[in-house]
């Protein structure tokens, strides 16, 4: 039995075949609302209005094959999965049972992540309640009225009736008129010299979905083999352009996105991935092995009219569901905490991570607790997850999560992630699994089509790389097990990925890109456009809806080598770095820390990334107050000598940063051991000593 394209496996794929291709089904629905809105003489709704909705239906029918029947010809599903002699059948269960088997063999330590979009519970329409809307007048009630018209509104209705072929005879004009219009779309490529808007036009007509279909296809294999096949008087440029409007026109996005999304493929590609959005993905379950196995979860669902088969060899833990006659965020398993809804590319951040058990682990962005959960999973329930959103309520979701899914090692904060370290650092691993643009994930939330401006893509980037930089810093490099970072989204644009991951190499040279592990996804880009990344980017991997069945997602892996040196974390917080920090790789070379530095002897240890005096003086100050108040001594009435001491400390300390900090600026000076140095090695042992003094006095 072939599966559906929904029901494609997860992870490493048979080899790509041509299939974007063929030509998209179009969805009958949706012609038949395009003709009625013709005939009803309406302006044409946007077509990223009409595919957003498509999609939406899309979504629903998907789910509904989840919750429905079996599909026909199909056993019952505990049938399938219980019979053991019907093992050569191809059935998915079939398939099923055999990577089950594996997995009882192994630990059952792995995982996924979170909640799919759409809700279990469909709402059914229900046609039979609907009233029949009956005419003005109902075949018995003419004769009636009839009888009772007048020679004076003979006349009137006359003039009504004369009204009415009127407009009939120019609605059927300016049908007409449009039908002539469409056939300029036939064409196979669009000739932007005759139409001076270059395509607007057609799309100013409800698109004739097949015919621009027809044309895509058409300018892919032009743009796939130009020299061979491309008109003489035509670029490449012409053809690309053409097909980026019809791509608009086609699937409902913006120029704007259209164009950055589909400058990361090659044509064919880019095509596929189009296409991938418009299909939902596999839902997919992770079991949650605090409280059960794998095995046994399949089975209690299987008994339930599931029909479902193990994600891949890549995971142990997750469960494909491909039907189901019950809704599954509300089964007693569910409840229980067996498992948790969750997109297979959600568990890879994590896998990558690899946290391991007795560990100090973060997670900076964590409702609603997919991946937090995961990690507790593989963490067995030992040592501590901070789990941190600064999302006050999604951080009651990831609450809720952890309390059904029985973790016991995890606490919850709404810190911003920008304040950590100085929440807390020294942590073994950070996952730090970044708001983003969700441009992997357009085939649950279609508005991503039109809602992502520029401004979004200089905003998220540009926080993006601040929270890593937070990551970094928050991460103990001498930690015996650890003192990895890793970075993900679920977007594809290099903006938020290649490049946030370039300029956390160039402000934090004292960490290297590492490999994830996983065992699929593609290279990271070392070049792209104009803009070129460090060799060791291929370390990175990215995921594709149209390569693998899953979200798209990146994931990046660094392991933390060395301290942040203390000025890097300084020049962060200075105007110079603020304005950079939307620049290019090539200007964010400009202010690269020389690794030299963090082993120059002289450079300060601070392994949670160095700590700000002013703040620290509010938070010295505080606590000497409440020690005294503790001693029943009224801090503002007489300060203690100790209180005015350690004022005079932070302010000698502060005389002699100013000077100190304006050094870092400059270039380094030759290493000659001259009596001044002495003296300012001494002097910056003091500073040291005090330092520690005021740490251990917070
Ligand atoms: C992609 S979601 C995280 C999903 C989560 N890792 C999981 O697996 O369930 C991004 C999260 O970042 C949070 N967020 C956004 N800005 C933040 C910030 N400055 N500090 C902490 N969390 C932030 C959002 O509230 C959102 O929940």
């Amino acid at each position: 039995m072939g599966l559906s394209r929904r029901m494609q496996k997860q992870g490493i794929p048979a080899p790509l075949d041509e299939s974007f291709n063929k030509k998209r089904k179009l969805d009958s629905s949706a012609n038949k609302a395009v003709k009625k809105q013709k005939k009803g003489g309406d302006a044409p709704k946007s077509r990223a209005n009409g595919k957003k909705n498509g999609a939406k239906g899309a979504g629903k029918s998907a789910t509904q094959s989840v919750n429905g029947k079996p599909a026909k010809g199909k056993k019952s599903v505990a049938e399938e999965f219980l019979s053991e002699d019907e093992s050569d059948d191809e059935d998915v269960i079939a398939g099923g049972l055999d990577d089950l088997d594996d997995d009882e063999l192994q630990d059952d330590a792995d995982d996924f992540d979170l909640a799919p979009s759409g809700s279990d519970d469909e709402d059914v329409v229900d046609d039979s309640d609907r009233e029949i809307q009956k005419g003005v007048w109902s075949e018995d009630d003419d004769s009636d009225a009839e009888e009772i018209l007048t020679a004076a509104n003979i006349a009137g209705l006359s003039q009504k009736l004369d009204l009415s072929k009127a407009q009939e005879e120019a609605d059927a004009e300016a049908e007409l008129e449009e039908d002539a219009l469409r056939t300029n779309i036939a064409a196979d490529i669009p000739d932007d010299e005759d139409d001076e808007e270059g395509g607007v036009k057609t799309n100013l007509l409800a698109p004739d979905l097949q015919l621009l279909r027809t044309r895509i296809t058409e300018t892919v294999r032009v743009l796939s083999n130009f020299k061979e096949l491309h008109d003489p008087a035509r670029s490449r440029a012409d053809y690309t352009q053409a097909l980026l409007k019809d791509i608009c026109a086609y699937y409902g996005y913006s120029p704007f996105l259209a164009e950055k999304l589909y400058s990361l493929f090659t044509p064919q590609e880019a095509l596929a991935f189009f296409d991938a959005n418009e299909t939902p993905r596999p839902m997919v379950i992770r079991t949650n092995t605090l409280r059960t196995h794998r095995r046994d979860l399949a089975h209690a669902l299987i008994n339930r009219g599931v029909t479902l088969e193990p994600v891949g060899k890549w995971s142990k833990v997750g469960l494909q569901i491909f039907e189901s006659q019950v809704p599954l965020g509300a089964t007693p398993e569910y409840l229980a905490g067996h498992y948790i809804l969750q997109a297979a590319s959600s568990f890879l951040p994590v896998m990558a991570l690899a946290p391991q058990e007795h560990e100090r682990v973060l997670e900076m962005a964590a409702a609603p607790g997919g991946k937090s959960t995961h990690m507790a999973a593989l963490m067995r329930n030992t040592g501590c997850i901070f789990s941190n959103d600064s999302n006050k309520d999604r951080a009651k979701g990831l609450i809720g999560n952890i309390h059904r899914l029985g973790v016991k090692n995890t606490i919850v904060s709404h810190y911003n992630a920008l304040e950590f370290p100085r929440v807390m650092g020294g942590f073994d691993r950070v996952l730090l699994d970044a708001p983003c643009s969700g441009t992997g994930v357009i085939a649950k939330d279609a508005s991503v089509k039109t809602n992502k401006t520029e401004a979004d893509f200089l905003r998220l980037p540009h926080l993006q790389k601040q929270l890593l930089l937070a990551a970094i810093d928050s991460v103990d490099h001498a930690s015996r097990t650890g003192g990895y970072v890793v970075y993900s989204t679920c977007s594809v644009t290099v903006e938020e990925n290649e490049q946030v991951v370039q300029y956390a190499l160039n402000k934090r040279p004292n960490v290297k890109l590492v490999s994830t592990g996983l065992v699929f996804g593609k290279e990271g880009f070392v070049k792209y456009q104009t803009k070129r990344f460090h060799p060791s980017m291929k370390e990175t991997r990215r995921y594709y809806p149209h390569a693998y069945n899953v979200d798209g997602f990146f994931v990046a892996k660094f392991k933390k080598v060395g301290p942040t040196p203390a000025n890097a974390v300084r020049a962060q917080g200075s105007a110079e770095a603020k304005a950079n920090e939307n620049n290019h790789v090539a200007e964010d070379d400009d202010d690269d820390v020389d690794m030299a530095e963090i082993e120059d002897e002289d450079a300060e240890e601070e392994p949670f990334g160095g700590f700000d005096d002013e703040e620290d003086a509010k938070y010295i100050e505080r606590s000497l107050n409440k020690r005294l108040r503790k001693k029943g001594i009224d801090p503002k009435a007489s300060k203690s000598k100790a209180v005015k001491s350690a004022d005079a400390s932070v302010v000698k300390d502060k005389a002699e940063k100013a000077p100190k900090a304006s050094e870092d600026t400059k270039t380094e000076a030759p290493k000659e051991k001259t009596k001044a140095n002495e003296a300012e090695d001494a002097k910056a042992k003091t500073k040291k000593n005090s330092k520690k003094e005021k740490r251990k006095s917070v």
